[in-house]
């Protein structure tokens, strides 16, 4: 197992400092985020109503159920019947890297180990895609099933709410293969970000819309539904263009569906892509994210900022990934990278940004 950082390595997140705050923003922003979401005034930049006593956290049933999620979680991804797929090639191919002066606040917050596993069962792959997405779903199932209860049937709103989130939850488990590309596998530790990220960040905060929803219902029309349909389905539209396109040419450059695009060649023997989406911007799956977050926000209408939330998250999770992974790919591509930046300029949003 390796360290995902060389001993020589610049800090990201702000180094230990930045870990630290982020230790203690996280989840005091999530349990600040719940707490308002079913108050009256739902602000998200007020105080939160009250503060909940201890003997209201702790509760022996709760841990217990979700041992036990985790557990039946664990106990499906062990099923033999599964195909198996190649990693990515680590980086220090020939010899592991130990920094022997580890910064231990840094180290935890980001993870030392890259691949964590006993024998096949990897904790970070596992973490990434199940109990936390398929507990997001089921969150907003609940918040659903629940305003049924109480108002007799689920608000349009809701049913947009569900169903955006799910064909999103839906499309990262069909494309689970595609994960392994990603940085949060390929580059980053697993720890405390992507732990508590994984298990109760994306749970609990990006089922925020349902649970704002079942506590202020909002009226939505069937035109403004439309509207709001036709925007998630353009994001979703670049988002599984964007990732399609990037996935099918790197596993084969040749497949005909990528064969035509432009290319720019790079020292290491990988090409870019330099049309087709990857010639638009040079993050346009960020892109179509970003556009269903704000389609995931708009059903529950505009007069709290709260259910906003999960966009300017998103946004600055984004424009900061967007940094590292613009870092990473100078380290690998060099001169081809700053050729690409050439010909295609814009990062995210086309001639803004
Ligand atoms: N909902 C959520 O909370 C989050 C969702 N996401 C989503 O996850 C998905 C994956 O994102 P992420 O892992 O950040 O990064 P990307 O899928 O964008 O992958 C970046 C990598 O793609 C390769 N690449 C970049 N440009 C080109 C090009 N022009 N041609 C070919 N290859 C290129 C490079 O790797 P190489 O050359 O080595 O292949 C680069 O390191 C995105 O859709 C993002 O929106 C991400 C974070 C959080
Ligand atoms: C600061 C902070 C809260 C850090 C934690 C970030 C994590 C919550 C996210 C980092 C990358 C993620 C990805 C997904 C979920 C959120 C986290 C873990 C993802 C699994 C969502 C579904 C997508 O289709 C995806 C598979 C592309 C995506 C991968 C990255």
């Amino acid at each position: 197992m390796a360290s995902p950082q060389g001993s020589r390595a610049p800090l990201e997140f702000g180094g230990p400092l930045g870990a630290a705050a982020l230790m203690l923003l996280l989840p005091a922003t999530m349990f600040h985020l719940l707490l308002v979401a079913r108050s009256g005034p739902a602000r998200l930049l007020g105080p939160p109503p009250y503060l909940p006593g201890l003997q209201v956290l702790w509760s022996p049933r709760m841990l217990l159920l979700w041992l036990t999620w985790l557990g039946l979680q664990a106990a499906l991804y062990l099923l033999p019947a599964r195909k198996v797929a190649e990693g990515q090639e680590l980086k220090d191919k020939s010899r592991l890297l130990y920094p022997i002066n580890g910064n231990p606040i840094y180290d935890f917050f980001l993870g030392r180990e890259l691949n964590p596993r006993v024998w096949s069962f990897d904790f970070k792959y596992f973490c990434e895609l199940r109990p936390g997405l398929i507990g997001w779903v089921l969150i907003n199932l609940a918040m659903l099933m629940q305003e049924a209860e109480l108002r007799g049937s689920p608000s349009l709103a809701m049913w947009l709410v569900n169903g955006f989130q799910l064909l999103y939850v839906g499309d990262a488990l069909w494309h689970e293969e595609a994960v392994l590309t990603t940085m949060d596998i390929t580059h980053d530790g697993f720890g405390f970000m992507l732990a508590f990220g994984d298990l109760a960040w994306v749970p609990f905060t990006y089922s925020l819309q349902a649970q704002f929803l079942l506590h202020h219902p909002q009226p939505l029309g069937l035109p403004v539904a439309s509207v709001i349909c036709l925007i998630n389905a353009v994001g979703y539209y670049i988002f599984r263009g964007a990732n399609s396109q990037k996935n099918t040419f790197r596993k084969n450059p040749s497949d005909p569906r990528v064969a035509d695009l432009e290319t720019i060649p790079t020292a290491t023997g990988r090409q870019l892509l330099v049309s087709g989406w990857w010639g638009m911007v040079r993050h346009p799956n960020y892109l179509g994210d970003l556009i269903m977050a704000l389609a995931w926000s708009l059903p529950c209408g505009v007069s709290h900022l709260l259910p906003y939330f999960y966009l300017l998250y998103f946004t600055a999770l984004l424009v900061h990934r967007e940094a590292r992974d613009e870092q990473q790919c100078l380290q690998k591509y060099g001169l081809a990278w700053h050729e690409y930046c050439r010909r295609v300029p814009y990062r995210i949003l086309p001639y803004i940004y």
